[in-house]
């Protein structure tokens, strides 16, 4: 058994020079014999390299939105390192190694396969700077290619875990140096059998301090956030929100399940498989408590509001005066199932289903366009999923201030409503 202690730093705590700074002196006083860092990309890099494979798929010129990717990581370095520092020699080739990447020609490769080809650098470039400022204010520590941990199979931008296969690499790869040095490793990147790159899905940093946890059997996980751990709100869009000192593993991943973003949906699981403890700290606070997440027993009574955007409800309306029935249920979930569409809320009636599903618009598409010919199909866009969990009724009653409410739906637990926010401009 390892034992290791596990770090996760996502984009907001590393986006500048000054938190580059902050990362170092968390550490500082923290490290641990052995101990992991897992770093995801600077700031918003991962949007621009996005960008970049978009403008390149779209036969547009991308060389602006590369200088400004270059100047920015360039820039975090000329604060934190001297002008003749080894790390300008590190960026340069990298970039170089990007721009051989994408030489490659797009009819010669599928989007999903090149984004991850691409878009992996973001976590490659902040793991180096990150790594060489540790050490140059005497953290040692060593940078070690999450791709030759994190097996996976090929399926790009979603890969699944080889758990098997990754949890040999750790024993092999990571532990001999963990014993004797800080590993830094990325976040959200791993690699198919074949040597391509591959990526877990977007914000995928947490799950991947979360594999290696389980594979290490660690002694807990911190990921280091912008908001002072769990609270029963998303603060950007909540006012007067409450923390959560302790949260049950299942309680955790319920918030997760209905969308709470602040901790990656996958990353409970590999966790409470092994007993081990997840924090959720802030990187601007962080000798303050945060949120412990453990197997304890569920505890919050406290209204917990979680909130979806980018919603699209459809609605199946039998065509031939029969009911809805299991069949038919089954015919919609067989199309979802081959889509591999999930469904965030679904009511029936008499001759209707209704599912609310994320806008991803090319699936949701394919899914009116299989099932088209059995049902008459309806749908409203540009929708908003609001759950709160343990629901009174004067705040069920607050929440539907201001809001056409399209579907409602309401357990003894679990209150949900999409909708759409009025509008009041000239009232
Ligand atoms: N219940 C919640 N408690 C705290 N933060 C939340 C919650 N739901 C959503 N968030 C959002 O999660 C953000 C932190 O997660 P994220 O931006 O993914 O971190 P990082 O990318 O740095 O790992 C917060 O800034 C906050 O807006
Ligand atoms: N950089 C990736 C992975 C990630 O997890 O990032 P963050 O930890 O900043 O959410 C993304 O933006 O999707």
């Amino acid at each position: 058994m390892s034992k290791a202690i596990i770090f996760k730093f996502g984009g907001a705590s590393v986006k500048d020079a000054q938190s580059v700074k902050n990362l170092a002196s968390i550490l500082l006083n923290r490290l641990q014999n052995p101990f992991l860092i897992v770093v995801s990309a600077m700031g918003k890099s991962t949007n621009l390299l996005e960008e970049i494979l978009k403008a390149k798929f779209s036969l547009v010129d991308y060389s602006s939105n590369i200088a400004i990717l270059k100047e920015q990581h360039l820039q975090i370095c000329r604060e934190l390192f001297a002008p003749d520092h080894l790390i300008f020699a590190k960026i340069e080739n990298t970039f170089l190694q990007l721009e051989r990447e994408l030489a490659i020609k797009v009819a010669d490769i599928s989007y999903d396969e090149y984004y991850d080809q691409i878009v992996c650098y973001g976590e490659l470039l902040s793991t180096k700077i990150v790594q060489e400022y540790l050490c140059s204010q005497q953290i040692f520590c060593i940078w070690q290619d999450a791709r030759e941990i994190i097996s996976t199979d090929n399926r790009h931008r979603v890969a699944q875990v080889n758990w098997e296969k990754t949890a040999l690499n750790c024993r092999k790869q990571l532990l001999p140096s963990l014993s004797k040095f800080p590993i830094i490793t990325q976040g959200f990147i791993g690699r198919a059998d074949n040597g391509k790159s591959t990526t877990l899905g977007r914000e995928g940093s947490d799950f991947t301090a979360a594999i290696l946890a389980n594979c290490l059997d660690a002694r807990s996980v911190t990921i280091w956030k912008d908001v002072p751990g769990v609270l029963n709100a998303d603060p950007k869009l909540f006012p007067d929100t409450v923390l959560f000192p302790k949260l049950a593993y299942r309680e955790a991943a319920e918030m997760t399940y209905y969308g709470a973003s602040v901790i990656h949906p996958k990353t409970i699981k590999p966790l409470a498989n092994k007993n081990i403890p997840l924090m959720v700290k802030s990187f601007i606070n962080p000798d303050e408590k945060g949120t412990l997440i453990t197997d304890c027993e569920p505890q919050q009574t406290v209204p917990t509001f979680v909130q979806k955007g980018d919603q699209i409800l459809v609605t199946f309306r039998v065509k031939d005066f029969t009911f809805v029935n299991e069949a038919r249920i089954h015919q919609i979930y067989a199309v979802l199932e081959s889509l591999k569409i999930r469904v965030n809320l679904m009511q029936t009636s008499a001759i209707s289903i209704s599912l609310c599903l994320d806008k991803e618009f090319l699936k949701v598409e394919k899914l009116m366009q299989a099932l088209k010919t059995h049902f008459e199909i309806r749908y409203n866009e540009d929708l908003k999923l609001l759950t709160v969990l343990h629901p009174q009724q004067e705040v069920i009653s607050r929440m539907e201030e201001g809001k056409e409410i399209l579907l409602e739906q309401k357990t003894r637990n679990t209150f949900q409503i999409v909708f759409r926010e009025v509008s009041t401009a000239g009232a």
